[in-house]
């Protein structure tokens, strides 16, 4: 589904990802964890095509074609999804409209009718079900005085609803309280499915204790030093990231 070969970008001239091997197959959840200033979330922006970074050698495909050319609004139609890709405060837009809008987007990308007002309701009635969320919640203005808990619900809501086939989601800045956490987990397990792939970025081993991931990524200075399984991460939180930095050197 996400194969990236090499990839090397930066920003304003300052290299940050200096060879980028990663392949992300359906029905697979990645997570990636790394120091402060390593790079993911630059890796997961980059993935996005954020206009502020820049590549410079290397490729990223997606469903086996390159996405250089595409800009974020088509990558995000040809359904990779990020987390926090939304964060504006749209007073008067509810998380409703904003939701039927962002889809009726989507569908006239890929050629489809606006989907029916009926379907659309149903569609939001399973999801919020699903994810347990409140009506009223689905009613308000678009991230206007959310908490940081009902931003995270919001932004797994738009990822029920839009169902992309690769998500994204950087929860290393987000704060997840232990509400939150169980929040993205809850939802990202309902979600999974042998059609999808989930790439989680995180500092926290206690999200992927939930959220358990196939193989896990430790990127460093812009390079992705280990990989292995969901042990990994247990290794990373009991020893820190200093014996992958002293076997990069020794090696
Ligand atoms: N827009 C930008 N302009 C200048 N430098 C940037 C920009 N974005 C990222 N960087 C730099 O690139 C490096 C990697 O940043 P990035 O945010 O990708 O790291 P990270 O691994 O996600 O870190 P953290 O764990 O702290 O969230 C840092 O040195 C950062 O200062």
């Amino acid at each position: 589904m996400l194969k990236i070969n090499n990839l090397h970008a930066g920003v304003e001239g300052k290299e940050i990802l200096k060879g980028i091997n990663i392949e992300v197959n359906a029905g697979e959840v990645h997570a990636i964890m790394g120091p402060n200033g390593s790079g993911k979330s630059t890796l997961s922006s980059v993935i996005a095509g954020k206009e502020e970074f820049e590549v410079t050698e290397g490729n990223i495909l997606f469903q086996g074609e390159d996405v250089e050319e595409f800009s974020p609004e088509e990558r995000a139609h040809k359904g990779i999804f990020l987390s926090f890709q939304y964060p504006v405060e749209i007073p008067g837009v509810s998380v409703t409209n904003f939701m039927k809008t962002a889809i009726n987007e989507t569908r006239k990308a890929q050629g489809l009718e606006e989907m029916p007002a009926n379907e659309m309701l149903k569609k939001i009635r399973e999801k919020s079900e699903l994810l347990e969320i409140d009506r009223k919640f689905l009613s308000r203005s678009l991230n206007e005085g959310f908490s940081g808990g009902e931003k995270k619900r919001n932004e797994i809501f738009q990822m029920a609803m839009l169902e992309p086939k690769l998500a994204i989601l950087d929860e290393t800045d987000s704060g997840l309280d232990i509400d939150a956490l169980r929040i993205v987990s809850n939802g990202v397990n309902r979600l999974r499915s042998k059609d999808n792939a989930v790439v989680v970025i995180t500092h926290y081993q206690r999200l992927l204790d939930y959220i358990v991931p196939d193989f896990v990524h430790v990127l460093l200075d812009g390079k992705i030093v280990k990989s292995g399984g969901a042990e990994l991460a247990h290794e990373l939180e009991e020893k820190g990231y200093d014996w992958i930095k002293q076997e990069k050197v020794s090696n």
